[in-house]
Formats: C-alpha cells, structure tokens, sequence
C-alpha cells in the first residue's frame, strides 16, 4: 500500500491557506498543515487498497436467504469538491453455497470504498462488486444515501436534500420480485 505524502501535504495546505490571504505562520495556523496531513492520512486510507480484502473472513453457515446490515454510517469526500459526503449504506447479500462473511466486514468494506476521494455512484458499485467476486455471492443489492456538503454549504445551497444510489448484481440485478423484497425489508427501519 503507498502511503500518503505527509510532507507535500503539509507543502500544499500551507501554500494554500497563503493563497487564500492567510498567515500561515501564525500561532493559530502554524500547526494546521501537520494536522490536515494526519487527516487526510486517515480520511484517504482506502486509496489503493482491494476492497476485497475486508471479506478475508469467509465461513460456512446453514443459511439460504439474504444477509442484511441496515444503516452502517459512512463519512466519503466528493472528489469534485474534497467536500464530505456522509449518510448511511445498506449491505445485502444471497449467499452462494452458504458461504458467508463477518457482519463487521461488510461496514469494513464499506469504510475502505469510501475513504478516498469518490462519487456516491462509484462507490454503491465498489461495494457490490466486491461482495459479488470475493463471496460470488448468488445476488448483491446496496443501497446508498447521503448528503453532499457541496450541495449543502455551497453552490446550490440545499441544505437536507439527500441522494440514494443502488447497485444490484446477480439475482437482484435479474429479479424485480426479489430486488423489491430485499428494497422492502432495507426500508423495514424507516
Ligand atoms: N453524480 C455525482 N455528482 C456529484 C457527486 N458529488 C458531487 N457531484 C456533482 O459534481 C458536479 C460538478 O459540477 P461542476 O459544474 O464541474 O462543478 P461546480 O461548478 O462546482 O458545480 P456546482 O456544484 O453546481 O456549483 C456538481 O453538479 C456536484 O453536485 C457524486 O457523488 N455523484
Ligand atoms: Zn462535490
């Protein structure tokens, strides 16, 4: 995995914070680009990293119908803006020859895809994509909603309004009876 570049981190946001009009050296700031570089070191730690890799744990369980975890929170930046988008992922699965993985590996691999700079499309399908090669899983639904702080903060200013993005791979991509079925049972929280 390459690491961040913490130095040139550092370089830009001190560059940065000159050219909005700022004094970078003063004592309110003098930390700042050490502490956005430790930042981004966190907030981009799934760049060049296999999403796959979260679902290593792979274990067999009598069980034929569909795996759901509702409402795993995620915090992702837009990568058109380097704003935070944030909300909640919906993780379903049909497992394929009763092979299934950890709960916590599905808000792990959700985590991975979303700290990078991304576009919520990109990342619903990164999470189904996994879940589809690394358990061949049988059907794949994701569910994704959130807001985006460039909407919100910015530009068009439209604070609360909220976009959702699905992906479906498998039998939930072929069925609409069983795509709606899983839809309805993710809705079940609301
Ligand atoms: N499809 C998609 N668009 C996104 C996402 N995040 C941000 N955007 C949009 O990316 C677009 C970039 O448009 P540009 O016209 O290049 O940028 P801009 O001038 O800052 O646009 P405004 O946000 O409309 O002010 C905007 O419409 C954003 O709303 C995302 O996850 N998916
Ligand atoms: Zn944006």
């Amino acid at each position: 995995m390459r690491a961040v570049d913490t130095a040139r981190i550092e370089q830009a946001v001190w560059m940065m914070l000159e050219a909005i009009g700022e004094e970078p050296d003063r004592e309110g700031l003098a930390d700042t680009p050490a502490r956005v570089a430790r930042m981004y070191q966190e907030m981009f730690s799934g760049l060049h990293r296999d999403p796959k890799e979260e679902l290593s744990a792979r274990f067999h369980v009598e069980h034929e119908e569909v795996v759901i975890v509702r409402d795993i929170p995620f915090y992702s930046m837009c990568e058109h803006h380097l704003l935070p988008f944030f909300g909640v992922a919906h993780v379903a699965y049909l497992p394929h020859h009763h092979v299934v993985t950890g709960l916590s590996k599905l808000a792990r691999l959700v985590d991975t895809v979303a700290k990078k700079p991304q576009v919520q499309e990109r990342m619903t399908n990164e999470i189904a994509d996994a879940l589809a090669e690394a358990l061949e899983a049988e059907g794949v639904l994701v569910l994704v909603d959130a807001e985006h702080l460039c909407m919100s903060m910015r530009g068009i200013r439209k604070p609360g309004s909220r976009t959702t993005t699905v992906a479906t791979r498998g039998r939930y991509a072929e069925d609409p009876r069983e795509r709606d079925e899983v839809l309805r049972l993710i809705r079940l929280a609301d």
